[in-house]
């Protein structure tokens, strides 16, 4: 599935919004996300300082001994460690659950380094709060372009924040090999983040590969299938992949906002007429992660329209 394509993800700048051209980006980050589900977001606020924290945090947590990082440290259902799989063997990840909480970052800190490891909690944390504030003034956006401002607090306050880092060896060799398999995200939204090295494609409506070249002040801002099916399928969720290449390792982070668990994620009824039929069924996102990390869901590339299509 897919060829390559020389296209680039759309740009759109969040270095200096204003009352002037904020109605302008409101409509190129609805454009992007209805035609890519995805654009590459220019965004300033990260420091060069907090920049190198970042990686340097990231290479830290990932030269803990395995039986470290096999410990599940989330609260959220099915955020365990990934690594050593068969399928994508350069690959490995971790999760930190409500990473916007400072206190709930710490207590994970303390569980990898019992003796506390407060650089690591803060440069964690801090990266966490800047994109989560990112994150909300394009769900904002995306809310107003849709015609449903009404249910911005109602829908803010029915998510969670979720980061995952990632690690990818590097597989020495000029070949691309598979990084991460092909796949949506089940989130609302995900805000990625890496280090120099590139690997990152997101697919086309019309399958073709388009892939990322990463720079300090860029940010990859998905749509999630939960965002499709809460806006009854106006908006798009990308497959993505991975691919490696080279000798040098590639660390990322992805902030996954995430509906709340226990809480019925539905399409407002003014998203739903004659002309915009309920294309999903309301749907609880524990439930829905149960399904897409069952062995059935995990081969499933269309969960979301398996598990709660009409
Ligand atoms: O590492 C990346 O850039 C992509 C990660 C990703 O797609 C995911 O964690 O869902
Ligand atoms: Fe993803």
């Amino acid at each position: 599935m897919g060829s390559e394509t020389s296209q680039k993800l759309p740009v759109i700048d969040f270095t200096n919004i204003n009352l002037a051209n904020r109605e302008l980006v409101k409509s190129q980050i609805y454009e992007a996300v209805v035609e890519y589900g995805c654009f590459e977001a220019t965004f300033d606020k990260i420091p060069l300082e907090l920049r190198k924290a970042i990686f340097g945090s990231l290479e830290e947590v990932f030269d803990l001994p395995l039986e470290k990082k096999l410990v599940n440290v989330c609260k959220m259902k099915h955020q365990e460690y990934v690594g050593q799989s068969p399928m994508v063997p350069l690959f490995e990840s971790l999760g930190i659950d409500y990473a916007n909480n400072f206190e709930r970052v710490k207590s994970i800190t303390n569980i990898w380094w019992p003796e506390g490891n407060l650089n690591f909690s803060k440069t964690i944390h801090s990266f966490t709060e800047i994109i989560t504030e990112l994150d909300q003034l394009i769900r904002k956006m995306i809310l107003e372009s849709l015609g449903v401002q009404k249910y911005m607090e109602e829908h803010m306050n029915s998510t969670d924040y979720l980061l995952r880092v990632m690690k990818y060896k590097s597989p020495q060799t000029t070949d691309p090999k598979l990084g991460l398999v092909n796949h949506t995200d089940q989130s609302i939204t995900t805000i990625l983040y890496q280090n120099q090295v590139g690997g990152l494609e997101v697919m086309t409506k019309d399958e073709k590969w388009i892939s990322y070249k990463p720079s300090p002040n860029s940010f990859v801002v998905m749509i999630g299938d939960s965002l499709k099916a809460w806006s009854n399928g106006r908006l798009h969720s990308p497959f993505h992949r991975v691919m490696m290449s080279g000798n040098e390792t590639r660390y990322s982070l992805g902030l996954f906002a995430v509906p709340k668990g226990g809480c019925c994620f539905k399409a407002p009824d003014e998203l739903v007429d004659d002309e915009h039929p309920l294309l999903f069924k309301p749907f609880d996102f524990a439930d829905f992660l149960d399904y897409r990390c069952s062995e059935k869901g995990r081969m499933d590339q269309f969960s979301l329209r398996t598990y709660c299509g009409l």
